[in-house]
């Protein structure tokens, strides 16, 4: 399958700052890549890279197989971008902006009034076709800034941050929405947040401080980011200092009788030693389990540590 994207040795700096440091990526897929880094990682200087709004200080990039900085305009057919901040006309109508932007991107003229019709199907935002962008609401903007990114088809669609300042209805629509759109194009999509890159994404990228610490699928990451606690059920729970005993115990948080948070020490054996515990003193163990809602912190703690 030809490369969607491919970026190699991709760096950049602004004034004496390195912003991205040797990243390489390739997607050749449809389907949604998460770029997952804390804030001031490199995501947003990487998309605008990708999408031709930056020029790099040094490596290649090829959408389509198309360098975007020899061949922009070739490159350009294939890429649609959200950027953080949506490029909206508040004062056009979703038909007028959508109609704009796609003479905007040279599409053949014969074509456009039903790409406009087929994008807001798409989008779900026909029923407000004559209302003035500024008249929408947060949710229904997010969505004609994806329209747009849509209208040419292109096969990379790249989203920066794309559910940012959403509510929670609004969140679980857009997230709705970007699957349905990964189904016919390759998505590259940024967050701070893990939690909303595990609920969209198959691959994830992490990078800190512009380089990349890991690329793999969403599953393999849970193994790389061991959480440094536990969730175990316990028949006939023990007191504190009996489990604190156990090696490797840092913390415990009673939940409820019969569960408890072990926090220990990273050391993987820690399982077995609950075990034996378990057996020796007729704790009569139910269940031991990673704990994956405190993955987020991991995360924020391993980002900070790597900054
Ligand atoms: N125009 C600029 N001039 C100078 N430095 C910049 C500029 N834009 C970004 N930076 C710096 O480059 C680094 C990467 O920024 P970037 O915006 O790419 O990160 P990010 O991961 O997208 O973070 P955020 O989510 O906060 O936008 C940061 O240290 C940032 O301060």
């Amino acid at each position: 399958m030809s490369s969607i994207l491919k970026i190699e040795q991709l760096s950049h700096r602004y004034s004496s700052t390195w912003a991205v440091r040797d990243l390489n990526i390739e997607i050749s897929q449809t389907g949604i890549v998460g770029l997952l880094g804390s804030n001031g990682a490199g995501k947003s200087t990487t998309m605008n890279i990708i999408c031709g709004v930056l020029n790099q200080t040094e490596g290649k990039v090829t959408v389509d197989g198309f360098d975007i900085r020899e061949q922009p305009e070739e490159a350009k057919k294939n890429i649609g971008f959200l950027p953080q901040t949506p490029p909206l006309y508040a004062d056009f109508t979703i038909d007028e902006y959508l109609h704009y932007t796609a003479n905007l991107r040279a599409m053949d003229k014969t074509k456009i009034k039903a790409a406009v019709e087929e994008v807001k199907e798409k989008t779900g935002i026909g029923h407000f076709s004559s209302r003035l962008i500024k008249n929408l609401s947060g949710g229904y903007k997010q969505r004609v800034g994806i329209a747009q990114a849509l209208i040419h088809k292109p096969r990379l669609v790249v989203l920066d941050e794309p559910t940012n300042g959403l509510d929670p209805n609004q969140l679980i629509e857009a997230r709705k929405l970007i699957k349905e759109i990964a189904q016919e194009h390759a998505v590259l999509l940024s967050s701070h947040i893990l939690s909303e890159i595990r609920l969209v994404c198959k691959d994830v990228i992490m990078i800190e401080a512009g380089r990349v610490v890991f690329a793999d699928t969403m599953d393999a990451f849970d193994n790389y980011m061991q959480p440094n606690s536990l969730l175990v059920m316990l028949q006939n729970m023990p007191a504190e200092a009996a489990l604190l005993a156990v090696k490797g115990v840092q913390k415990v948080e009673f939940l409820t009788e019969k569960q408890v948070r072990i926090y220990f020490d990273g050391d993987p054996g820690i399982n077995e030693r609950i075990v034996a515990a378990s057996m020796e003193q007729n704790w009569r163990l139910k269940e031991i389990s990673a704990d994956k809602s405190l993955l987020d912190d991991t995360f924020k703690q391993l980002s900070t540590l790597s900054n």
